[in-house]
């Protein structure tokens, strides 16, 4: 396609034998490949084997890699090298591809001597060359003499070879806290090749970093966008390639792995050259609030849940005008039961019992976000629908549950007065709910980075920093996106010990979803009041936790047998904002919510908290099991 950069991937991002890496490479739409050497040895196939298949699949083999420790080594060793390089542009001219990535040397022996790099670089583009081929050198932010993409340029400069080029990888870049804004002034033809990737900011051993945490751009910390920016403006024209090593990419579903590497690559793009026709993407929606929460529910777990919603203090307010589909609300909470055979509601249901089968999320432009959503690779749904009925713009989250896309219009009629037969409903006893707070999904381990994703590049969410939660049972991953207004705030949690509260949901419910609901109060000690009276399960706080909470924030007594009253919790940032919040026993052993009040500008969610929460929890349910 004219305009826009080939897109590529690495093999080594992706699981399985080199047949699934490149027909999954393929499938999803990337142009072309980087061949890992390691996957060609353990291919049960010649070079030419792989190069038809890949053909066959419409795929450039963008690059041969790596050539290791080759540059500045003493002879015998210098001459040795040379010969494997032959021996390697034997296998590159088998496998039809031309370009060869030469990683800076990491040996003990390699000289510290860049007309020596040059030099033997020059030697071995002359070689390439006769042969129609091309050398690129990277450096590896770990390399003995060589870390940095300037001194490999340099070293490339002073080979002053047209066969010798530049290779850069942002993460040796920024990991490095490098500056790569000079790279935009470098011919851009003398960079031959760039690869993407991200990681989360942790403070190790480089080369640890880079071999077992890297991940997909937009997935990590890393400001890719500058990176990407710079190489543009070089006039680099060559593929952008991605390539990570990743512990938990090794063992990820291979497809989903390509899905998620193109639409990071295409965010990548629009992001840092949003004014290219070809970078070009619908903006994400301004999002003011998730509008409402659909649950998948037979008959029974209807009438259960409910009464459940009943105890705090939800009226069935609504009846769908088609489908057995239930509307209940509290303020400006909607919560709709949905127990219409054949429908998306019901395939979940089979799959995972009583449990949140779709989010709507409340959007200032539905149909552009349907259109940024396809453009990022996301399946889109529709619903069956009876006459008159608002079509509502649909995709499928990562685990296959659903986004709907509501809009709001001043003065026409909402979604509820179009769908619906609205009930009349008793006033509210206490002051009703303002809305839904956050919602809480549990994922399995490997799914954090591609949800991140997902949220961040259909959405514009931004990814908070991940933090580690003390379940009884295990550690507690959490990463919250949350958009700049504080309406919308998503936590994502992940566990690896299965008997966390996380990895039982996990377990039991057969996937990723909801595992907790948390409704913003005005005043939680009066929702709790109303919803306890009502005969709601509240979580029980032990009596320890007040007397830490007394030293810690010097609470007056009053104040303290307040909370401990209700058992609500409690906490307060850095400059006095506070946050009051109680839960909920669980619902069929799968669900709970949460009530949270915030005070000030509390932008948190209580994560101090956590710890005491989710061993009360495991308490309580293991006594309600029995
Ligand atoms: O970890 C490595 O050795 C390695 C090899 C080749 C690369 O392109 C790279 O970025 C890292
Ligand atoms: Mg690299």
């Amino acid at each position: 396609m004219p305009g826009r950069h080939s897109r590529s991937i690495a093999t080594v991002c992706l699981s399985g034998d080199l047949t699934d890496k490149l027909e999954a490479a393929a499938n999803i739409g990337f142009d072309g490949v980087e061949i890992f050497e390691n996957d060609l040895l353990t291919f049960n196939g010649s070079p030419a084997d792989v190069r038809k298949m890949a053909a066959d699949l419409g795929l450039a083999i963008t690059i041969f890699q790596p050539f290791r420790d080759f540059e500045a080594m003493p002879e015998p060793q210098r001459r040795r090298n040379l010969d494997r390089a032959e021996r390697k542009f034997d296998v590159m001219q088998a496998l039809g591809t031309d370009l060869v990535l030469v990683c800076s040397n990491v040996q003990e022996a390699c000289m510290d001597d860049p007309a020596r790099a040059a030099a033997d670089l020059r030697e071995m583009a002359e070689r390439a060359a006769q042969r129609g081929l091309r050398v690129g050198f990277e450096a590896l932010a770990w390399g003995r003499h060589t870390r940095r993409w300037h001194q490999a340029w340099d070293i490339v400069t002073r080979a002053d070879h047209p066969a010798l080029g530049l290779i850069v990888d942002s993460f040796h870049t920024l990991a490095l806290k490098d500056d790569p804004s000079g790279l935009a002034a470098l011919p851009g033809e003398r960079i031959f090749f760039v690869q993407l990737a991200d990681a989360p900011l942790y403070d190790m051993d480089v080369l640890q970093w880079s071999r077992h945490y890297r991940n997909f751009p937009g997935q990590g910390q890393l400001p890719i966008s500058g990176f990407l920016r710079a190489v543009l403006a070089s006039g680099y024209a060559g593929p952008l390639s991605l390539e990570i090593f990743n512990d938990e990419f090794r063992a990820a579903p291979v497809r989903q792995t390509a899905r998620d590497g193109l639409r990071s690559l295409i965010l990548a793009e629009a992001e840092a050259a949003p004014t290219l026709p070809a970078a070009a993407l619908p903006p994400a929606p301004r999002m003011s609030g998730v509008e409402f929460l659909e649950f998948a529910v037979n008959d029974a777990s209807r009438q259960q849940l409910g009464s459940f919603l009943g105890q705090l203090g939800f009226q069935r307010a609504g009846q769908h005008r088609s489908k057995a589909v239930e509307l209940y609300r509290q303020g400006s909470v909607n919560l709709v039961l949905n127990s219409e055979p054949d429908s998306a509601a019901a395939g979940h249901f089979e799959m995972h019992g009583p449990s949140v089968c779709a989010m709507g999320f409340a959007v200032n432009d539905a149909a552009a976000a349907a259109r940024r959503a396809e453009a990022l690779l996301c399946a889109s749904w529709n619903e069956k629908r009876g006459v008159g009925e608002r079509p509502l713009p649909a995709l499928r989250a990562p685990n296959g549950a659903l986004v709907l896309l509501v809009e709001h219009h001043p003065g026409r009629p909402s979604l509820w007065e179009e769908d619906f037969h609205l009930l009349p409903t008793a006033p509210a006893a206490a002051p009703p709910l303002l809305g839904i707070d956050h919602v809480t999904q549990a994922l399995a381990p490997g799914q954090m980075d591609g949800f991140v994703l997902f949220y961040r590049g259909v959405f514009g969410l931004e990814p908070e920093p991940q933090l580690d939660l003390p379940d009884p049972q295990g550690l507690v991953h959490s990463r919250a996106l949350v958009n700049a207004a504080g309406t919308v705030r998503l936590p994502l949690n992940t566990s690896e010990a299965r008997e966390t509260a996380t990895g039982r949901f996990i377990s039991a419910a057969a996937g990723a979803g909801v595992h907790h609901i948390a409704f913003l109060a005005g005043d939680a000690a009066a929702s709790v009041t109303g919803m306890s009276g009502r005969g709601a399960p509240l979580l029980p706080i032990p009596e320890n936790y007040y007397d830490d909470l007394a030293a810690r924030f010097g609470l007056e007594d009053a104040e303290l047998a307040a909370l401990q009253r209700l058992n609500l919790l409690y906490d307060q940032d850095q400059d006095g904002g506070g946050f009051v919040h109680a839960y909920t026993a669980n619902f069929a052993d799968r669900f709970f919510f949460e009530v949270v009040q915030r005070r000030g500008n509390y932008r948190q969610f209580g994560a101090n908290n956590a710890a005491v929460r989710m061993a009360a929890q495991a308490r309580f349910e293991a006594r309600r099991r029995g």
